[in-house]
């Protein structure tokens, strides 16, 4: 196991409001890490940072790298991928077509928009791993909700990102969907990190091989499952919030 990204000290400040405050984090090759915490705790923003799309002070190094100040290209190309709640595929293009263009920085637009009748071994290998080999030619728009996530995924893996941040990647998917994509990212995690932002607990408790847990913009607890599950100021923040939602249902019922 290596590690792949040291995140140092981060802060993000959004005209005072500091909803990033003093973050450290560690991605290793070989986890998957999941980043939990209650509604504006600071994930997404987070992994903003990370890609560049965040201003922060602080130091994120990837393989001896400093981040900060790179452009959001720049990082990307140094390894560091990721997906948003919403699927980000084009629509319009075949399954093979949105993997081959994520897979072909250096080609021309045209020939990466022109159908392939061969596609490349990696093209290939992803769309085995992420379960598309049978939809490649089927255009993105019309996959499930969950192969839409899967696609996502594997275009990062095209792209031969080796840090995977992805945000809520089963928000919509059923059970058997969820399985799916939690030993997909366990494979994945085989050779690279995969941090994981994510609100449903049982699929964390089932997949995480860490947990990070942020409140307030800071890191509140860090640990195995058991660990942050069993710390009294986890189970505050998370008992807090639910109790505040039973006092709104109970006031509004
Ligand atoms: N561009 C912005 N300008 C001002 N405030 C922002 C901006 N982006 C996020 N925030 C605030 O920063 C805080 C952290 O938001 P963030 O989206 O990172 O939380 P989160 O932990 O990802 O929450 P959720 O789980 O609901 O997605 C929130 O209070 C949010 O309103």
């Amino acid at each position: 196991m290596t590690t792949a990204l040291t995140c140092t000290n981060i802060h993000v400040d959004f005209d005072g409001f500091k909803a990033v405050n003093g973050v450290d984090l560690t991605l290793d090759r070989g986890e998957v890490h999941f980043l939990i915490g209650p509604n504006g705790a600071g994930k997404t923003t987070l992994v903003d940072a990370v890609t560049g799309l965040a201003k922060y002070s602080g130091s994120v190094v990837k393989d001896g790298v400093e981040l900060r100040g790179k452009k959001v290209h720049h990082i990307a190309r140094r390894g560091i991928g990721r997906t948003f709640q919403t699927a980000t595929v084009f629509e319009q293009l075949t399954v093979a077509q949105n993997l081959d263009i994520a897979a072909g920085a250096g080609r021309s637009p045209w020939s990466l928009l022109r159908r392939r009748t061969v596609l490349p071994d990696n093209v290939v290998a992803v769309l085995e791993q992420i379960g598309l080999a049978g939809q490649a030619q089927t255009p993105a728009g019309i996959l499930a909700h969950g192969q839409k996530q899967w696609l996502e995924i594997g275009m990062l893996l095209v792209g031969d990102a080796d840090v995977l941040l992805l945000d809520e990647p089963i928000a919509g998917m059923g059970h058997e969907e969820r399985d799916t994509t939690g030993r997909l990212l366990h494979e994945i995690a085989e050779t690279r990190a995969v941090a994981v932002v994510e609100h449903d607990m049982d699929f964390m408790r089932a997949f995480a091989s860490r947990v990070t847990v942020l409140h307030a913009g800071a890191v509140l607890a860090s640990g195995s499952v058991d660990e942050v599950s069993n710390d009294p100021r986890v189970q505050e923040v998370y008992l807090g919030a639910s109790h505040e939602q039973e006092a709104i249902d109970a006031a509004t019922a």
